[in-house]
């Protein structure tokens, strides 16, 4: 991996796999200007021209905090707080049934949370999206997504978790019942080009969520996304949520594992109901383009060659992969069962609920079968270049064992490998206009 990617450029106040060129392009400028005054004199005036052409985009918003007026896209885009992004929210908010939940979700554009923000647009709750739209993947996927979720009426705010001004305005906006924490930086093996974004967004941006939310009067409850990876160098399988989860493999299980600890202290001392979902490599129409199946299906498309790793001893790597929609009924019947918080005026008033959940498919795949699945349905044969598992963070398998989700949320997966990749083809087929046959790309 890439060490020189680990530099400042790349620590988050914009995390994702693009770096800003920006910066250095103006560093040369202003070096070559350097030290005459003719130079002085033109910069003075650059400076002048910039500074009242920032003041005139800048505008004073309602709450009496500077942002950009409308349709200003610049590196900073903060236009949060004016009246009609006020009236977006709450109109985006507004419950269509009776006892509709109202929730914030974070990471809407993501893939679990535009599944989740549709369902439960679709059943009448009221919701708003908050998504930074990093680059960490094609951001224009996420802009498809948006649309997507803005045509049924989900308004989905550009914003980070860590601005903790714009969660105060929203919290002070809305009176929310729930907060569905979507947001993160995903992904296992990029954690090793790009810690800091992890750091970032799984506990510096978590951290600020739950803050937000313990200020909050009434606090809403909380569900959340963990994740599998947590297990870690676990042997006892089918993973239990009672089993040993402080042996992480990678950085980005380390953060989901310390998010899961700031959770319960949050619970503990503020009366937060929290619930986290311990997601099993989720998979689907509008999925993740770094994940194995999607960049997969990509590859064999094109007739490149994938890779594909391989245990000690040449064994295969297995997943429980699991189906969005099973993931989405998953997520929403924890909404649907989380208890109120206990907390209010900075006071906890009794203990909360605190739950964690396995959610997956409880049949692993190894990698070679999913190959064999997707060889079938798009009807070509992958280039397979079978290479040793590099120490990347990976695990050899994982393999949920749901008896508690099932109790406690009536889960109950129903969709198999072979019929949810069949579903995602097809959807990768409409979306980026391939027929499936090579010569078409
Ligand atoms: O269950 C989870 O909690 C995690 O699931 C996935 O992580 P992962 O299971 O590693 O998913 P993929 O990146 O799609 O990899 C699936 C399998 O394919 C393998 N793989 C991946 C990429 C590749 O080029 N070749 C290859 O053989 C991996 O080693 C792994 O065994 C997600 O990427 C994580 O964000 C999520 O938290």
């Amino acid at each position: 991996m890439p060490q020189s990617n680990m530099n400042q450029d790349n620590f988050p106040s914009t995390p994702g796999k693009v770096k800003m060129e920006r910066s250095n392009y103006f560093g040369r400028v202003v070096n070559r200007w350097h030290g005459s005054s003719s130079a002085r004199l033109f910069g003075f005036s650059v400076g002048l021209f910039m500074l009242t052409a920032f003041v005139f985009l800048m505008r004073l918003n309602t709450s009496g905090e500077w942002n950009f007026g409308d349709g200003f896209v610049g590196p900073v885009q903060a236009k949060w707080g004016d009246l009609v992004w006020q009236r977006r929210v709450r109109q985006s908010c507004h419950a269509k049934r009776d006892d509709g939940l109202v929730v914030l979700v974070t990471g809407a554009a993501g893939f679990v949370g535009s599944h989740v923000s549709l369902a439960l647009k679709a059943r009448g709750d009221g919701l708003v999206g908050l998504d930074n739209f990093n680059n960490y993947y094609d951001p224009s996927l996420k802009r498809a997504r948006q649309a997507l979720l803005e045509k049924q009426g989900v308004f989905v705010i550009e914003g980070d978790i860590n601005d903790a001004a714009l969660l105060k305005k929203l919290f002070e906006l809305i009176t929310f019942t729930h907060v569905m924490h979507l947001a993160a930086q995903a992904g296992v093996r990029y954690a090793l080009e790009n810690p800091g974004s992890y750091v970032h967004s799984n506990i510096a941006g978590l951290v600020t969520l739950l803050e937000a939310c313990v200020k909050a009067d009434p606090q809403p409850a909380v569900v959340w996304a963990s994740s599998s990876s947590v297990y870690g160098l676990n042997t006892h399988v089918p993973f239990s949520e009672s089993d040993r989860t402080d042996q992480p493999a990678s950085l980005y299980a380390a953060t989901k594992k310390a998010g899961e600890e700031f959770a319960h202290t949050y619970n503990h001392i503020h009366g937060l109901s929290i619930t986290g979902l311990r997601f099993f490599t989720v998979y689907g129409p509008w999925g993740r383009p770094d994940m194995a199946y999607f960049s997969f299906t990509r590859d064999i498309l094109r007739g490149k060659p994938i890779t594909i790793y391989q245990g000690a001893n040449r064994v295969d790597l297995a997943r429980d992969f699991t189906y969005i929609d099973d993931i989405v009924k998953g997520c929403v019947a924890s909404l649907d069962t989380a208890e109120k918080s206990t907390g209010s005026g900075g006071k906890k008033r009794g203990k909360a609920q605190f739950r964690i959940f396995n959610l997956g498919n409880t049949a692993p795949v190894t990698v070679p079968n999913l190959v064999a699945i997707l060889e079938k349905h798009l009807k070509l044969k992958a280039k397979k270049d079978l290479v040793k598992m590099p120490r990347n963070g990976d695990v050899p398998f994982t393999h949920a064992n749901v008896t508690l989700a099932r109790r406690e949320l009536g889960y109950d997966p129903t969709t198999d490998l072979a019929t949810g990749l069949k579903k995602f083809v097809k959807w990768y087929q409409n979306y980026y206009g391939v027929s499936g046959s090579r010569r078409t790309m």
